[in-house]
């Protein structure tokens, strides 16, 4: 289990964490969402202990990290800095580690199995594309056998059987008992791998809850509704917690009311209806909402909604 009471770090006067507070849970899969900056990595790297909270506390299984006895087979992680020396082959790098960890060689076989990397293990770490040199990160992270297993960005380089392995294996970790936190700046992609999401907005905590919840109130997001008298269906869907606008003449977009109620109150008018469209958002939209006016960098976020 992590544990990250009142987090806040800063880097001179930019703070990249902002009084977070947040249990992340054994057991499933917990997605860490935010736009590039939110401050996903600099969370990820103070649980491991690789840099200092400005203020706060951070326990992984009730410790702190500097506390941990081998920190190895406490947490594993998979952060964006590559520390494998270019010249080492990939049995060897993880070999130095487990020795210098006291871990037990059979570790090495073992991870280099789980992942995909048994043909490629003797060569040299320099020639390795950027997703098995991920795959290389990932088996370094569950080395030491971890009860908490922390992944930034583990997709990025993977193709799409990587994706659908990091997905499988990820699942697979938590259905063991593991606490899994796997950060992206996919929603689509947390959707269909984490059981519970945790979204940063500019260092700060925008949401804390269930995958399904999210998808649930992602679901329906308007009913779109034409009708050639507008003003008169106006007049009756009018109200608290219900709101309307009207993009182009006869097209009215209602938020706040299901299909069926404004079916059913245009009848009870006799106001004709020729088209009752319940509007779904998609998933990067609902993620957009989340952090409407936490984004750091606008553009970057509408290119990548864009393709
Ligand atoms: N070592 C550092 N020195 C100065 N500023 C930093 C440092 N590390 C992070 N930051 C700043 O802190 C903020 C949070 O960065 P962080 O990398 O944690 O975000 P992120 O959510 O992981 O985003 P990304 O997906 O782009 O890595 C950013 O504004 C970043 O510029």
């Amino acid at each position: 289990m992590i544990e990250i009471r009142g987090l806040t770090k800063r880097y001179g006067d930019r703070t990249a964490v902002d009084d977070l507070t947040l249990t992340v849970h054994p057991g499933r899969v917990t997605g860490f969402l935010g736009p590039n900056g939110a401050g996903k990595s600099t969370t990820m790297r103070v649980v491991v202990g690789l840099d200092r909270p400005t203020a706060g506390t951070v326990r992984v299984d009730g410790r702190r990290y500097a506390d941990l006895p081998v920190p190895l087979r406490a947490v594993g992680a998979l952060l964006e800095a590559r520390s494998a020396h270019p010249g080492r082959t990939a049995r060897d790098h993880l070999r130095v580690l487990a020795s210098t960890a006291g871990l037990p060689r059979s570790r090495v076989d073992t991870v280099l199995e789980l992942c995909g990397l048994t043909p490629v293990a003797d060569r040299r770490v320099g020639g390795f594309s950027l997703g098995m040199g991920q795959r290389l990160g990932v088996a370094t992270a569950l080395l030491g056998d971890p009860a908490t297993v922390v992944l930034d960005e583990p997709v990025n380089g993977l193709d799409p059987d990587g994706v659908l392995w990091i997905r499988t294996l990820t699942r697979q970790l938590a259905a063991e008992g593991r606490t899994v936190l796997v950060s992206s700046h996919l929603m689509s992609e947390m959707a269909v791998t984490a059981d519970h999401l945790v979204v940063l907005g500019r260092g700060r905590l925008v949401a804390d809850e269930p995958t399904a919840t999210v998808l649930r109130r992602a679901g329906t997001r308007s009913v779109r509704v034409r009708s050639p008298r507008p003003d008169d269906l106006v007049g009756v869907l009018a109200g608290d917690g219900v709101s309307l606008a009207s993009p182009e003449r006869g097209l009215l977009e209602v938020q706040g009311l299901g299909a069926d109620e404004i079916g059913d109150r245009a009848l009870r008018a006799g106001i004709p209806v020729h088209e009752l469209t319940p509007v779904s958002a998609s998933l990067e939209e609902a993620f957009m909402d989340l952090t409407r006016d936490d984004r750091e960098y606008r553009t970057d976020l509408r290119q990548e909604a864009l393709t």
